[in-house]
């Protein structure tokens, strides 16, 4: 039977200052899958057509073995043993999250991806089995969890046993084969040890929004930690846990208790390293504070960059303004929106 569906993925904003690779924020910028199912046979490779509209739409790949999306879904469906899209589908893609920009656009595509093949192959996955299949593919947790489940979500890997762990680690080529010349050897590949990943949702008081800037250049997720040490001093670490701890549940109370978010917001286990990346970083982010602009409750890099979150509860336009003026100064023009919180997190509507 013709189906017809859409499966809607928020953006993300991954660490919210010390909580490196552990908590997101899912935010109201949604990736769209409009699907359609037809019976008849189309001829289509890996039958699936894919259009697409929205940010990436002049350069991401439309063929279904290329793009992330449907790559992701041919993952999934491999897994069950099924080597191309069942029925003739058409993915319309509508993407407003900007990429490469510390919004989570590729943990959206992934979750979508994902999702996407669970409704296809009408596999009946619960959210947290889809979860392992996403970090099987993206190996840090903060930005799918929070697109998958939603909200302000904190999040942790399980100790795998040595077996689970050897399905884990292997090459990211396995998972998801490269069109040509890739390992797409027609063997089922590796399916998700289960229960790879663990999370839990924080509160939120609802007065809080964030304030998105973002800047008009791309920094990939992997450059990004490429400028990352791989030890850290037991100093520095204690400094982000301590801040952490207090964080999460800071950002619950209502009313919100600025000092206590600014400072909890520091971080010296990323935002320090990634500044040869982003002109202007550091300055940037002490241009603002809870004296100089009301309203702001603290300020971070919004995932692994370039965007800079500002947690406000009004006043929005001003401590927008003061951090546009700071990246113009070192040449760089952003955009900016206030953003929600995406509570609910990946939807699937059935049409
Ligand atoms: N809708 C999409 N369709 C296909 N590929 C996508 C889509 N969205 C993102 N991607 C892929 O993901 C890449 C961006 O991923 P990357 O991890 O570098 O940044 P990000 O996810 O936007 O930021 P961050 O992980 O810091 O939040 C894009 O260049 C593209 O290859
Ligand atoms: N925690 C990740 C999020 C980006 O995907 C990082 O900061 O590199």
């Amino acid at each position: 039977m013709p189906r017809s569906f859409t499966i809607r993925v928020p953006c993300s904003s991954a660490n919210i200052g010390p909580g490196f690779d552990v908590v997101g924020l899912a935010l109201s910028i949604w990736l769209e899958l409009r699907v359609k199912t037809d019976e008849a046979i189309s001829g289509v490779p890996q039958n699936c057509e894919i259009s697409y509209e929205g940010e990436g739409a002049s350069d991401l790949p439309r063929e279904a073995d290329s793009n992330l999306i449907t790559r992701t879904a041919l993952y999934v469906l491999k897994c069950h043993d099924i080597r191309s899209f069942p029925a003739t589908t058409f993915v319309h893609i509508v993407n407003p999250i900007p990429l490469g920009r510390g919004l989570g656009s590729s943990g959206a595509a992934v979750v979508a991806g994902v999702m996407l093949a669970n409704s296809i192959g009408q596999f009946g996955l619960s959210k947290e089995r889809m979860m392992d299949y996403c970090l099987m593919i993206e190996r840090h947790p903060d930005n799918v969890t929070a697109a998958m489940m939603g909200g302000f979500v904190g999040s942790y890997l399980r100790e795998l046993d040595p077996v689970d762990m050897e399905r884990k680690e292997i090459p990211l080529s396995e998972v998801l084969p490269e069109p040509a010349g890739g390992l797409d050897t027609g063997l089922r590949p590796p399916e998700p040890p289960y229960g790879i990943g663990h999370h839990i949702k924080f509160g939120w008081a609802k007065e809080v929004k964030a304030i998105a800037i973002i800047p008009n250049f791309e920094l990939s997720t992997a450059n990004s930690r490429s400028v990352l040490p791989k030890m850290y001093s037991a100093k520095d670490m204690i400094f982000n846990l301590q801040r952490l701890a207090v964080l999460t549940t800071a950002l619950t109370r209502s009313p919100p208790d600025a000092d206590l978010i600014y400072q909890a917001m520091q971080d010296k286990v990323h935002q320090p390293y990634r500044k040869t990346l982003i002109p202007g970083l550091t300055e940037i982010l002490l241009s603002v504070t809870p004296k100089s602009h009301p309203g702001l409750l603290g300020i971070c890099l919004s995932g692994a960059g370039p965007t800079i979150l500002a947690l406000a509860t009004h006043n929005f336009d001003k401590i927008a303004s003061e951090i546009l003026a700071r990246f113009s100064k070192e040449g760089v023009e952003c955009a900016w929106k206030v953003l929600e919180p995406a509570y609910n997190g990946a939807e699937h509507v059935e049409e």
